[in-house]
């Protein structure tokens, strides 16, 4: 088949590379020419892992192409995926303004039947609207259809070619055959293609990202009252994760969630409540939480100080919102690097792909380091802030012999309490009991 991304950014390069890799000819296209150069070099712009692997062996099928012109992405595809950003406006709501500008270009531009996808995260009658904004100005037949996006950035291609789920939007049929054509190869070992009416696979989107996000924050709460009343966190997890209606998964505490997804999402559909008189009071909940739960380990820290951190250096591991991506949109790091500095600390980070963003972020506020170790260098203490593997067993007397002082600030609960306890750290995590100190 036939098929145009527009936009590609995580969603959108993946999507286009995944369906090249089932047999597709697929354009690609985007706005950001540096970026479609680079790709046009064989050059993946983004960190996420197994991607260069297909990138590479699709462009030289021929089935990969990319391009900054919107009239040939136009004109190749029979099926039209919008990958665009939709970022948190300033009330909280989804900017729809890439979605519904590149739109208005389809409806002028098209001259026979497409399928245009809406692969973007949107909130309920956005297809609707695509529908009209199109509609005004073309002059051939088309269907819009909400086809919500569920990978995880790390895991991106694997997600995309074995989904546990497609969901398609669509009320027409001639679509939806199309759309089923399209997918049938990413789910032959039976997991579902669940078609539904546009709205309803709008909202889902909107509703699997909100739930995770809650499930997390419930966690974050338990984890803080374990604290206050002697009990481990990490135990409670798995006496509750082993209930199947509850799951293991998503139940892991910490400096809170991040990411480019879940901060926005969350605040999209709490505001779409608010436009139709509905008042969200779980999701206001869960965004209070998260952004107290970002520095938490602030009052710790300067505890450990005594309230003076002027001049004290710490480490830092893990900038990435998490692991196995460079992507740093609200990154805890960033709360708690803010935070940090405010304070008067120096900071020396470490992170394996994330740090040209962070760069691009803090310029020349931090010492960026080549290492794990080499951040730790005559640093007072070390904080992680992302569970990167190579951070999980490092080697104990390092740490000792280079830090000022044996002590971890863990926003990722990566060792076991009794183990640090033992190798003699002063040891603060979350939920869990604090040793040595
Ligand atoms: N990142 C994820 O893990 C993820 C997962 C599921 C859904 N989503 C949703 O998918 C959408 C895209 O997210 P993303 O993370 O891929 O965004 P992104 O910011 O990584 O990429 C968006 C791309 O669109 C390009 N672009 C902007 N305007 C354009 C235009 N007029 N024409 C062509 N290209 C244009 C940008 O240059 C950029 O390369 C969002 O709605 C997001 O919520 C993201
Ligand atoms: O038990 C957990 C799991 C995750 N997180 C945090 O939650 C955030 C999001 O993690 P994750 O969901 O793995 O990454 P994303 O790539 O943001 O993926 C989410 O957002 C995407 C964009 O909408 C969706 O497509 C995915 O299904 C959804 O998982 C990160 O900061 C994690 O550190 C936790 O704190 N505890």
């Amino acid at each position: 088949m036939k098929i145009s991304v527009i936009g590609t950014g995580y969603v959108g390069l993946v999507t286009g590379t995944c369906l090249a890799e089932t047999g597709n000819e697929v354009i690609c296209v985007d706005i950001d020419e540096s970026k479609v150069e680079k790709m046009r070099n064989g050059i993946v712009p983004i960190y996420e892992p197994h991607l260069d692997v297909l990138f590479e062996r699709n462009i030289k099928a021929n089935r990969l192409k990319f391009t900054t012109s919107l009239d040939e992405g136009l004109a190749h595809g029979d099926i039209i995926f919008l990958a665009l950003p939709t970022p948190e406006d300033e009330d909280g709501s989804a900017d729809l303004s890439y979605v519904l500008n590149v739109s208005e270009e389809i409806g002028k531009k098209i001259k026979e039947y497409k399928v245009i996808v809406d692969k973007s995260t949107v909130p309920v009658g956005t297809a609707e609207k695509v529908h009209k904004v199109i509609a005004k100005n073309a002059s051939c037949e088309f269907d819009v259809v909400s086809n919500p996006e569920f990978l995880r950035e790390g895991f991106a291609v694997d997600d995309f070619l074995k989904p546990e789920r497609i969901v398609v939007g669509s009320s027409s049929e001639r679509a939806t055959a199309l759309m089923k054509k399209l997918y049938n190869p990413f789910v032959r070992s039976g997991n579902p293609i669940i078609v539904m009416d546009e709205k309803s696979a709008e909202l889902t989107k909107y509703a699997a990202n909100s739930f995770l996000a809650t499930k997390i924050t419930f966690m974050n709460e338990i984890a803080n009252y374990c604290e206050k009343v002697g009990a481990d966190v990490d135990m409670v997890r798995a006496g509750m994760g082993t209930d199947s209606r509850i799951g293991k998964r998503f139940l892991f505490p910490g400096i809170g969630y991040g990411g480019s997804c879940f901060p926005k999402d969350v605040k999209a559909l709490q505001k779409a409540g608010k436009d139709e008189n509905y008042d969200f009071k779980i999701l206001s909940s869960v965004i209070e939480i998260n952004s107290s739960q970002k520095t938490i380990l602030l009052p710790k820290i300067e505890n450990y100080f005594k309230n003076d951190l002027k001049g004290k250096t710490i480490a830092i591991w893990g900038l990435a919102f998490k692991p196995e991506t460079d992507d740093i949109r609200e990154a805890p790091s960033i709360d708690m690097m803010d935070a940090l500095l405010d304070k008067g600390a120096k900071l020396k980070v470490f992170d394996p792909e994330a740090i040209p963003n962070i760069e691009k972020r803090f310029g020349d506020k931090l010492n960026y380091c080549e290492s794990m170790y080499a951040a730790l260098d005559n640093a007072d203490a070390l904080l992680i802030c992302t569970e990167w593997s190579i951070f999980r067993t490092p080697d104990y007397g390092r740490l000792k012999q280079l830090l000022k002082n044996p002590v971890v600030f863990d926003g990722r609960n990566l060792y076991n309490v009794n183990d640090m306890e033992t190798e003699g750290f002063t040891y603060v995590s979350v939920g869990r009991k604090t040793v040595n100190l």
